[in-house]
């Protein structure tokens, strides 16, 4: 799958890196071009795999390159502001060549929450490829402006992609990890997951049957809502061959019904693991398995068991899925299911939110306080809104 990434803010922009990272590492290509967009010139300048022309600075009149410390509100309005210089970028990539376009934002902070879904509709109104978005959790353990960015961001966000990918920092993150390189594993992971899926195509137009194509993903995403990537991966040790065998060129023997039985175990293994963003894999509206490794390492049989498996698990029909042939020392399958419609972290999190900004509004400490406009903002604040209901963002 030809894809363009568009990392808007400082978990964006660093997410986008894990995945190129992940990309040359794995010898795939399914980047068509990148590009990270920021609020704050230090978040641009911690970057190190994109280049200079490939990253962009909003809202530099408004707030001089010193970022929007967390108002979702202003980090949505300064990236509509400077919506040319991100979508003149964009014009420079081969769009052409382009099967989708994915925005990844940190929901919880200020110019990623915001600019995220202002960048989505944007890119959406101009190209005709579908767009779509991976959006960051907060931990519960931020500030209530994170939980409460990431539930009016959300709604939003969900609305100007065709399917936005969660994924859950709380579910992830290791008790006692140092937050900075508690991200860079946190990144990686996620990235390994999301690669796996992107990787999705590499066979395309080769007519190859057994191979997952760019258009499962596609359809699978196609869905709407919100998503999740299960993943498993095990190593695999390719048999010693002796000198006579090394001489004669012959392969060794391939134990077929033992590479068919680990693939449906890595399948079953990938949808039963720690998602993305934990939910009952029941309520997914639909799925794509992609197995990656060594071809002789891939047993379509396998593949083929492990997503007949994996539709009787979610009681979904339409559960897509096939190999992906991947120079590397392991086999890896990511299962994305999408069209959750059951995913109790989002219910906590708008609940959290209410019960967040109700606090706040009631300490009077916080009087003038830069966030209480915000505040107000998201609805429920006593005066004309819902006291139950968090305001989308736009
Ligand atoms: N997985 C992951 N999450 C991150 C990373 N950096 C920050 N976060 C999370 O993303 C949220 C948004 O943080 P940032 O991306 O730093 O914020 P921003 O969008 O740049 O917005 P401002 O700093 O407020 O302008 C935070 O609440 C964290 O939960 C990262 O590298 N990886």
């Amino acid at each position: 799958m030809n894809v363009a990434l568009i990392g808007v803010g400082l978990a964006g922009g660093r997410i986008v890196e894990s995945l190129l990272a992940y990309e040359s590492d794995a010898g795939v290509d399914f980047v068509t071009d990148a590009l990270a967009v920021n609020t704050a010139r230090a978040d641009l300048v911690e970057l190190e795999r994109l280049p200079e022309d490939r990253r962009v600075l909003v809202g530099q009149s408004r707030v001089k390159g010193h970022g929007v410390g967390a108002d979702n509100e202003l980090g949505a309005e300064v990236t509509r502001e400077d919506i040319g210089d991100v979508l003149s970028v964009v014009d420079e990539f081969s769009t052409h060549e382009v099967d989708a376009f994915l925005v990844v934002a940190g929901l919880g902070g200020g110019t990623g929450s915001g600019g995220g879904p202002v960048v989505a509709e944007e890119l959406g109104r101009v190209y005709a490829e579908p767009v779509f978005g991976l959006g960051v959790l907060p931990g519960r353990d931020e500030d209530g402006i994170n939980t409460l960015n990431a539930a009016r961001s959300l709604p939003t966000f969900v609305r100007e992609v065709e399917n936005l990918v969660l994924f859950d920092n709380d579910a992830w993150r290791q008790s006692g990890e140092n937050v900075s390189t508690g991200y860079e594993s946190l990144n990686r992971e996620l990235a390994r997951r999301l690669g796996v899926v992107l990787s999705a195509g590499e066979a395309d137009g080769t007519g190859d049957d057994g191979a997952v194509e760019t258009a499962d993903v596609r359809r699978t995403l196609n869905a709407g809502g919100v998503s999740t990537i299960g993943y498993a991966s095990v190593e695999v040790r390719r048999p010693k061959r002796g000198l006579v065998a090394r001489l004669l060129g012959s392969t060794p023997d391939r134990d077929e019904g033992k590479v068919t039985n680990r693939v449906t175990s890595l399948v079953r293994r990938a949808a039963l693991s720690r998602l993305t963003v934990p939910c009952d894999i029941e309520s997914a509206d639909r799925g794509v398995v992609v197995v990656a490794g060594p071809r002789a390492e891939v047993s379509r049989q396998g593949v083929e068991r492990g997503r007949e498996w994996v539709r009787e698990e979610t009681e979904t029909t339409e559960i897509r899925g096939g190999d992906c042939p991947m120079n590397s020392e392991s086999v890896a399958a990511a299962v994305l299911l999408s069209g959750l419609d059951d995913v109790p972290r989002l219910n906590e999190l708008r609940r959290t939110a209410v019960e967040m900004r109700r606090d706040i509004l009631e300490k009077d400490s916080v009087s003038g306080h830069r966030y209480r406009s915000l505040i107000r903002a998201s609805g429920g604040d006593g005066d004309d809104g819902d006291e139950e209901s968090i305001e989308p963002l736009f």
